[in-house]
C-alpha cells in the first residue's frame, strides 16, 4: 500500500563531526539509541511521517557527514532543504564555535527561508559541559533559529526538535509566508515517495536542481529511455518545491 501525506520536507542534519547528528536522526527515526555510531561518509538518509496540527507530513531527512574532508559532497545536498537541525556538542566549544559557519553555508546553499532548530546534543553529559545553555539561547536569538538542549543517547527532546521545526514551517505554509505551491519552478510535479530518493540521488550525481519535469528533460536529450520510464510511472502532476524542499500531495 503507497504512503500518502499532506506534505514533503526536506530536512537537513548538520553540525561538525561527533556531535551525534547520525544519533540524533536514528532515535527520531528507530527510537532508540544508535550504538557505535561511525563517522558518516558523505550522507545518509532516513524519512518518517509525522503528524502535525492534523496534518500529515513526510520528513526526507539527509544526515550529513561534519567533517570537512566532505563538505563539498555535503553542500550539494542542502539545495532545497525546507528545514535543518545545527547540531553542536555541549560538550565541545569548538562545535559550538563552528556554528557560524555552518548557518552560514545553510542558509546561502539552501534557502534564506530555510527554517533552522539549533540543537545543543549531549544533554546527558550535563557534567563535561563547555556550553552553557544561556549563551547558546542568546546565540539561537542573535540568529533567528530555534534553540533545544537534546540528548541522543536518552531521546530528550529529539522528537520535538524534528517536530518544532516541521511546525515551524507549516505554520508559515498556513499563514500564506510560504506558498508550496508557487515554490515550484511551474511546470514541475510532486514525485512519488518511492522514487524521492531517486531524484535526490539523480540531482547530487548530475549536479544541478532538477524538478522531474526537468529531468525527464535531461533524461529524453540524454535518451535514456529505461530512467525516463522509471520516473514517467511514479511521478505525479504537482509542484515540486525547487526553491524552498515543501511538496504538497493530495490525498
Ligand atoms: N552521551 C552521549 N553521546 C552521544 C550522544 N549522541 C551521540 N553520542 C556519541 O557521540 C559520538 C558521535 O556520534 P555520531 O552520531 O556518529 O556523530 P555525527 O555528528 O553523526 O558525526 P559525523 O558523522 O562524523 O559528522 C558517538 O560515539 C555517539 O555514541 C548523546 O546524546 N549523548
Amino acid at each position: 500500500m503507497s504512503e500518502t501525506y499532506d506534505f514533503l520536507f526536506k530536512f537537513l542534519v548538520i553540525g561538525s563531526a561527533g556531535t551525534g547528528k547520525s544519533c540524533l536522526l536514528h532515535q527520531f527515526i528507530e527510537n532508540k539509541f544508535k550504538q557505535d555510531s561511525n563517522h558518516t561518509i558523505g550522507v545518509e538518509f532516513g524519512s518518517r511521517v509525522i503528524n502535525v496540527g492534523g496534518k500529515t507530513v513526510k520528513l526526507q531527512i539527509w544526515d550529513t557527514a561534519g567533517q570537512e574532508r566532505f563538505r563539498s559532497v555535503t553542500r550539494s545536498y542542502y539545495r532545497g532543504a525546507a528545514g535543518a537541525l545545527l547540531v553542536y556538542d555541549i560538550t565541545s566549544r569548538e562545535t559550538y564555535n563552528a556554528l557560524t559557519n555552518w548557518l552560514t553555508d545553510a542558509r546561502t546553499l539552501a534557502s534564506p527561508n530555510i527554517v533552522i532548530i539549533l540543537c545543543g546534543n549531549k544533554k546527558d553529559l550535563d557534567a563535561d559541559r563547555e556550553v552553557t545553555f544561556l549563551e547558546a539561547s542568546r546565540f539561537a536569538q542573535e540568529n533567528e533559529l530555534m534553540f533545544l538542549e537534546t540528548s541522543a543517547l536518552t531521546g530528550e527532546n529529539v522528537e520535538e526538535g524534528f517536530l518544532k521545526c516541521a511546525r515551524t514551517i507549516l505554520n508559515k505554509i498556513e499563514s500564506g509566508e510560504l506558498d508550496p505551491e508557487r515554490m515550484g519552478s511551474g511546470a514541475g510535479h510532486t514525485p512519488s515517495p518511492r522514487t524521492q530518493p531517486l531524484l535526490l540521488q539523480l540531482q547530487v550525481c548530475l549536479g544541478v536542481v532538477i524538478s522531474p519535469s526537468n529531468l525527464l528533460r535531461h533524461l529524453e536529450t540524454s535518451g535514456s529511455l529505461f530512467m525516463k520510464s522509471v520516473c514517467n510511472l511514479h511521478l505525479q502532476p504537482l509542484s515540486f518545491g525547487s526553491g524552498l524542499g515543501v511538496m504538497e500531495r493530495r490525498l
